[in-house]
């Protein structure tokens, strides 16, 4: 048909503008034009100013959701990790030595001894691989002297005995800058189980590797370029607060390697913040930093104006946040992401929508409506990489999920934050819960990044430049969906099914 286009659906800027406040349940795109296949969606993007990333997807600087098991992974499938600031400085800066430390996506639990050791339970052998590496001083930090495999300790009569009297001497080890094919060949050729990796330069051990690790790895759908910082090793990011001791506190994580710095705050226009934005970039000009989290674009423009290099967004929107019912301020994630973004994009500052992702049509609305990135928390938690060990609760296999600013997590670490000096009474603005084993994020996030693109593609947007470009353009249209409309959206009418994504 010739002529005007019809009018029809809403565009976003007069959606966002009748004075609601929108979550991502709450609206709706309207398909366009598909004229590629969802294979040529690009979703490479920038985190801030100068950090590129092949996927949007970054990780929650959370105690239950980001050390180096999920940087790694985050780095390896393109996006990136924060690691969490609920500890110490010093913590904190191992956490990000021992990812930058890994080429490969794996982390395992590697247990030391030294020589003059025993074993006194098959208990002290880690999972996998069974084994416990013994070093001259039992730690990481020196040689490798040996190994000692659970059938090997199960076999040994005196139980007693030292490690050094049984153990495999001078056991054969990888480079730790070996990838995963060089590890594979590496095993291969020298018809091994297992192999530690070797820092070259200061002896230390990295990680052990087995075959099974290996198999596991590959068997996992690929996605694009890795993220590597310009040290050539992983790129991964910490958050800090926006105290004195922070000041500190960023020094040990610079030192460690941080290739981006997150200002992690509920509440991020406060001149608390504008202050430590403008120390950060007078001390470390070439350190990206991200501040937040706004929701408004009058927050979003004081940040601008102190010099942040990306903003994260979201008050209040997050599984476990109690801020919108303890302190009734906050916003509707969806009008958050749009609002904010549409005032960064006019200083070329990428925002994060930050919270309340739990399916990957919510990434596809966040990346549509102006985000660059998204952050995960709960979305994130419970997989293989999350900190913490799995437990059961009611039958089903859980890991612990808790909000930064929940009692636990303040009593652990932040307490600085809420005893040290003014607030002498603490206020939850999170909980405590637990979510289902998700498996590993190598596998989960390749397949919700599929979902995206054929979001993408039914929308006519081939990248995420092209869909900001349809959405300020106004031929993106959108609507609010009823409550009805959200049911009907949804599994419904069913006496029971299976709900399986992949
Ligand atoms: N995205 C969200 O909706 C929310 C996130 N959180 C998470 O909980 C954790 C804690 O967040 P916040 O409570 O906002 O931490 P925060 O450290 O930014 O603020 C805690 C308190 O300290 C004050 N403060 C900060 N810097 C100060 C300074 N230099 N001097 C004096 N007072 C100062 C703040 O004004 C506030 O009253 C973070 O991990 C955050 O991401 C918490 C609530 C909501
Ligand atoms: O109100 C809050 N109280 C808390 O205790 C808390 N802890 C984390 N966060 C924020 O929630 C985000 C993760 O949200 P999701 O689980 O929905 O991904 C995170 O990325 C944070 O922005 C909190 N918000
Ligand atoms: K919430």
């Amino acid at each position: 048909m010739n002529g005007a286009p019809m009018d029809d659906g809403f565009p976003a800027e007069r959606l966002f503008n009748q004075g609601y406040s929108y979550t991502y349940n709450d609206v709706i795109f309207l398909p366009h034009y598909i004229d590629f296949p969802t294979d040529s969606v690009q979703l490479s993007t920038k985190l801030s100013r100068n950090l590129n990333l092949s996927i949007p997807c970054v990780s929650s600087p959370m105690d239950t959701v980001t050390e180096s098991s999920m940087a790694v992974a985050m780095a390896a499938l393109g996006g990136i990790g924060i690691i969490h600031s609920n500890n110490s400085p010093l913590d904190q800066a191992a956490i990000i030595r021992s990812a930058k430390s890994h080429r490969i996506p794996f982390v395992s639990d590697v247990i030391f001894k030294s020589p003059s050791d025993s074993i006194d339970s098959i208990g002290e052998f880690s999972s996998s691989p069974s084994c416990i590496l013994v070093t001259e001083s039992g730690n990481r930090k020196s040689k490798l002297l040996g190994v000692v495999t659970k059938s090997d300790w199960e076999a040994l009569n005196d139980k007693q005995a030292r490690v050094s009297d049984y153990m495999v001497k001078s056991p054969m080890s990888a480079p730790s800058d070996y990838d995963l094919e060089q590890v594979a060949a590496f095993l291969a050729a020298k018809n091994l189980e297992f192999v530690p990796l070797v820092n070259e330069k200061d002896g230390q051990v990295v990680d052990v590797v087995s075959a099974a690790d290996v198999d596991r790895i590959r068997g996992f759908p690929k996605l694009g370029m890795p993220s590597m910082g310009s040290d050539g090793k992983f790129m991964v990011g910490a958050a800090i607060g926006t105290r004195e001791s922070d000041k500190e506190r960023l020094e040990q994580l610079v030192k460690a390697g941080a290739n981006v710095v997150v200002l992690d705050s509920s509440q991020g226009n406060s001149s608390y913040q504008i202050d430590m934005i403008k120390y950060v970039k007078k001390t470390y000009p070439e350190l990206d930093v991200i501040g937040g989290n706004v929701v408004t674009m009058n927050q979003a423009c004081n940040l601008i104006q102190a010099g942040v290099d990306g903003l994260r967004v979201g008050m209040g929107s997050g599984s476990i946040c109690t801020t919108q019912e303890v302190c009734a301020v906050g916003r509707g994630q969806a009008t958050a992401v749009y609002k904010v973004s549409s005032i960064a994009e006019r200083s070329g500052v990428p925002v994060i929508a930050d919270g309340g992702i739990s399916n990957s049509g919510h990434i596809v609305k966040a990346l549509v409506l102006g985000a660059s990135t998204v952050m995960m928390g709960s979305f994130l938690a419970g997989s293989n990489e999350a900190p913490g060990a799995y437990e059961y609760q009611g039958g089903h296999r859980i890991k612990k999920y808790r909000g930064m600013g929940s009692l636990e997590a303040m009593m652990k670490g932040s307490d600085a934050r809420y005893l040290g000096d003014t607030a002498k009474l603490k206020i939850a603005q999170g909980v405590v819960g637990a979510v289902a084993d998700k498996g590993s994020v190598l596998k989960f996030l390749p397949y919700n990044m599929q979902a995206v693109k054929q979001g993408f593609q039914d929308l006519g947007a081939s990248s995420l430049q092209s869909a900001h470009e349809l959405l300020r353009s106004s031929v993106l249209r959108l609507e609010v969906r009823s409550g009805a409309a959200q049911v009907e959206g949804g599994v419904h009418g069913l006496v029971s099914y299976e709900k399986k994504s992949f």
